[in-house]
């Protein structure tokens, strides 16, 4: 799958909207991300990038950025990183999530994902954090999360 992902994405990027359409297949496949129609704008391996425009649909209270908007936009950028980093024989699902509110977000937000270590080829599951910063159009950190990845062996096929 990882290999499948990041050739789909550099096919697509190459083509006028190409961005876009790649967020909305990834959109399709999980729909929850749609809530917050994300932007994909960078993914390789170790590196992946995304925005998310300050919508009514994801405000708060407050009027600014919903901060589980930003959590989704960080599920969003840590899975896709994760899915083009592993090695073709591993796997990976979301094991756990912190995260900071560092300052109110208020327009264009975004994220940038990446490894605590370039993950690895093993016989047994293992934890990789992931690391989230998203920053507002000034370039002040608003939000931080790290994310527990579990990434194990695919099991063999029967
Ligand atoms: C798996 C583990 C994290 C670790 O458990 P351990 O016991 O140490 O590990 P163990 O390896 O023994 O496997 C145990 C069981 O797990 C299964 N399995 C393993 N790997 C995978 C895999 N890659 N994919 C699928 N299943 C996998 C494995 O078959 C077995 O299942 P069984 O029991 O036979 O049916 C467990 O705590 C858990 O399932 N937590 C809930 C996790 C969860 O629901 N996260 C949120 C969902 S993501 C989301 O919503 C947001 C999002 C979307 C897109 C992008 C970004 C974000």
């Amino acid at each position: 799958m990882s290999a499948s992902v990041l050739r789909l994405y550099n096919s697509i990027t190459r083509k006028p909207f190409g961005h876009w359409l790649f967020s909305r297949l990834i959109c399709f496949k999980a729909p929850y991300f749609g809530s917050i129609k994300p932007r994909m704008t960078m993914l390789e391996p170790n590196r992946a990038e995304a925005s998310i425009a300050h919508r009514r649909s994801v405000t708060n209270h407050l009027g600014t950025v919903h901060a589980i908007a930003l959590c989704n936009l960080a599920e969003f950028i840590a899975g896709l990183m994760t899915d083009v980093s592993i090695p073709a024989s591993m796997r990976w699902i979301p094991k756990g999530m912190s995260v900071e509110y560092l300052k109110k977000a208020v327009g264009t937000q975004r994220g940038v994902a990446t490894p605590e270590f370039p993950p690895y080829e093993s016989t047994e599951g293992y934890e990789l954090p992931v690391d989230v910063v998203v920053t507002n159009p000034q370039s002040d950190v608003v939000f931080k999360a790290r994310i527990s990845m579990w990434v194990s062996p695919k099991p063999a096929r029967a």
